[in-house]
């Protein structure tokens, strides 16, 4: 109960569904069957949302983690980007118009931005919406090769709707990007409307039950009306008007998707991944740990331990992160809605940073899962092979991670730079204003505290030299956009610093909030060996400047491998705590019941390759 709370009632509910738990094996068909099935589920989904009254995102949320487990639907851009920019962006008029049919699904949209030439640099965005003050239009079009859309989840052959981000042109005016509500699709036929071009781009690495598609705009004409108007208004003669907002209002769809995917992908992901990797390796028994004695549980082997309890105390983090993410992103938006913008610009960076770290640490713990269960984690059987293709997706969407840590160390740059001009920094970057300490107080003992102090201190260091190389490179000659550039992987690094900090100091936080004390104890167990494993992993950004010394890094070894002896007796507890019901991790080797040979047996039987097939049988003849 420490993960689920409310949720419960949702979740079984959604598995009481014969048609979500059950029905033809994932791994046995072929993108376009894959395709077709996530399609029943979402209509059985959107009749289930009926029948059982599911209005609140959150509730939606529970139910489809069981009716789409570890892969997206295209109900994740309707519902993840396409009402929350209506919501966000639009006029109460649009809102009304249009979220009540969207909610109902009478309507199914997506998020329209990415285009063939440009996916990270928006603002090199090129479709056009012209505004014709005498047919009161806008007129959409794709002016180039490189500015047809492409990406959009749903567009290809699902949505009929979608909000598109095009320049907006008055007179021959560039006003920069803004939103347009389009209706791509008939809603009697549901065949393309006339002057647009699209479809579906093809296999992907994952995805596979979204069809990601292209869109092209031949002068195709929208009612002035379905710009999205909350901030920016054009009138009907023409005249732009716009709030003295930020800008980046515009961009709130993607900072809301950031902040999600931490806790829904990247935490889930990696939570799934060790769900499945440790219940394995205590049912896996090879080689012999002493002569004639069984077989050890592959889990007794301190190498297996040290591969995976570090990947569990990583999706404890995470998952906390990702909660505390959503929260920080709640609050702060309810803020920007009356009217108190400061924090936004925090919420950028952390969000952006955040999504970067921890959808990059989590696709590299999912393939180290599946390299710790050996020659059965490369089976399809396992589960891990969909959660990795799905969760590394987050790596690159919604802003690529490179991408993403630079804007959050550009966030870090300005608030140093403040620092040194004497404002005081506040939220997650208060740290920046305090003192270094020079040297590392770490002992035997390994208080949170003094594990997550080690981590601010690496931070600040990092954030502070990339200041100062920053600062060196344009003394020397350099514009500031070349210095940048040239200093950009140690800016990458010192946001990771920042994101790395940030995460010990949510988990050290949740560790004191709990009350019972056996909890708190193995919590805490969890919590050094990920700070433990952190400064190991990273051990030259805490001995470059003396902060730790030689000694000290041995007592970090020793303690990392004496944990995990500790954790050892919890390991399973910890990943059944997270309560993921078996058609969630849709893994044979990670079956609650533990039965993993006979079902791997009674899966391989049933593959498609073993039934009679003429052309196959003919030419092995
Ligand atoms: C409900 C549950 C949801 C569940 C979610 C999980 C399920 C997922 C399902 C769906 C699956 C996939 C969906 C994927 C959808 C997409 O991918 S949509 C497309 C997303 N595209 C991107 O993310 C593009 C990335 N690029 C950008 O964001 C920007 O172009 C970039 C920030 C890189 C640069 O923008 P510029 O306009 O060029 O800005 P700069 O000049 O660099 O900076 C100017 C200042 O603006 C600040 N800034 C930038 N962005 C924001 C922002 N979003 N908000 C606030 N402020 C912002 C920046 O920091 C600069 O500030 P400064 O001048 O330093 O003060
Ligand atoms: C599964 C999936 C679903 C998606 N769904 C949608 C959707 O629903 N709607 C939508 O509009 N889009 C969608 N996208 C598109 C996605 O948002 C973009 O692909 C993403 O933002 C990355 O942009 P890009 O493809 O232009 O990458 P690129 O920018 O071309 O990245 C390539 C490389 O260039 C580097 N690079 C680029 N710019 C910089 C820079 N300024 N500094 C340093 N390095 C840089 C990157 O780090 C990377 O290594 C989806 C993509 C995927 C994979």
């Amino acid at each position: 109960m420490l993960f689920k709370g409310g949720g419960l009632p949702h979740e079984s509910l959604a598995l009481q569904e014969k048609l979500f738990g059950a029905g033809p094996d994932y791994n046995f068909m072929t993108r376009i069957e894959r395709f077709k099935n996530s399609l029943v589920r979402v209509q059985h989904f959107i009749r289930c949302c009926a029948r059982y009254n599911l209005h609140d995102h959150a509730d939606k949320k529970w139910f489809e983690g069981v009716a789409f487990p570890n892969e997206v639907s295209v109900l994740g851009p309707h519902s993840g980007m396409f009402i929350p920019t209506l919501k966000e962006q639009g006029s109460e008029e649009q809102i009304q118009k249009w979220v009540p049919q969207a909610e109902k699904h009478q309507i199914m949209g997506t998020y329209i931005q990415t285009e063939l030439g440009h996916g990270t640099f928006v603002r090199g965005l090129e479709t056009t919406a012209t505004y014709d003050p005498k047919t009161e239009e806008f007129i959409l079009n794709s002016p180039t090769l490189t500015s047809i859309k492409w990406w959009p989840g749903g567009l290809g052959r699902t949505c009929n709707f979608g909000i598109v981000m095009a320049l907006l042109y008055i007179d021959g005016k560039n006003y920069g990007m803004h939103p347009f509500v389009v209706q791509l699709r008939s809603l009697k036929t549901h065949e393309p409307l006339p002057g647009l071009t699209m479809g579906d781009i093809g296999p992907k690495f994952g995805f596979d039950t979204v069809d990601n598609g292209y869109l092209q705009f031949n002068h195709f004409g929208i009612p002035r009306e379905n710009m999205l108007m909350k901030y920016c208004q054009v009138l009907k003669n023409g005249t732009y008007t716009k709030q003295t907002r930020n800008p980046k209002f515009s961009y709130g769809a993607m900072i809301f998707v950031r902040s999600m995917v931490v806790y829904e992908v990247a935490g889930q992901g990696l939570a799934k991944a060790c769900t499945i990797a440790i219940r394995y390796s205590a049912i896996r028994r090879q080689s012999e740990l002493k002569k004639s004695r069984p077989e050890p549980q592959i889990l007794d082997y301190q190498t297996q331990q040290y591969k995976l309890f570090p990947l569990l105390a990583l999706a404890y983090a995470v998952w906390f992160t990702g909660v505390r993410m959503k929260e920080i992103y709640f609050m702060v938006n309810n803020e920007i809605k009356q009217g108190h913008t400061e924090r936004l610009p925090e919420l950028h960076a952390i969000s952006s940073g955040l999504k970067a770290f921890t959808t990059s640490m989590a696709s590299w713990g999912i393939e180290r899962c599946r390299l710790a269960c050996g020659g059965h984690g490369y089976s399809a059987a396992s589960g891990l092979p969909k959660i990795y293709v799905n969760a590394t997706g987050g790596c690159t969407y919604e802003g690529e991670n490179t991408v993403m840590l630079l804007q959050c160390a550009r966030f870090l740059m300005n608030i140093y730079g403040g620092v040194k001009n004497g404002r005081r920094p506040s939220g997650s970057v208060n740290y920046l204003g305090e003192r270094i300490s020079s040297r590392c107080t770490l002992t035997s003992e390994f208080t949170l505290k003094s594990l997550a102090d080690a981590f601010k201190h690496r931070a600040a260091r990092m954030i502070k030299e990339a200041s100062e190389r920053l600062n060196r490179l344009q003394a020397s000659g350099n514009d500031p956009e070349d210095s940048w550039n040239l200093n950009s992987v140690v800016l990458t690094k010192a946001a990771e610093a920042h994101c790395h900090y940030y995460m010990v100091l949510v988990f050290e936080s949740v560790v004191e909030s709990v009350e019972d004390n056996c909890v708190k104890d193995i919590l805490r167990q969890l919590c050094q060996l990920l700070a433990l494993c952190g400064i190991q992993e990273n051990s030259g950004d805490f001995i470059q400047d003396g902060f730790l010394n030689n000694d000290q890094l041995e007592l970090v070894k020793q303690k990392q491998l004496s944990l995990l002896s500790e954790i050892r007796p919890n390991a399973v507890l910890l990943v059944d705590a997270f309560e993921f019901h078996d058609v969630q991790l849709g893994s044979i080797l990670g079956r609650f019941d533990g039965n993993v040979y006979e079902n791997l047996f009674k899966w391989a039987k049933k593959t498609p390759l073993n039934k009679p097939e003429d052309l196959i049988h003919r030419l092995l003849r």
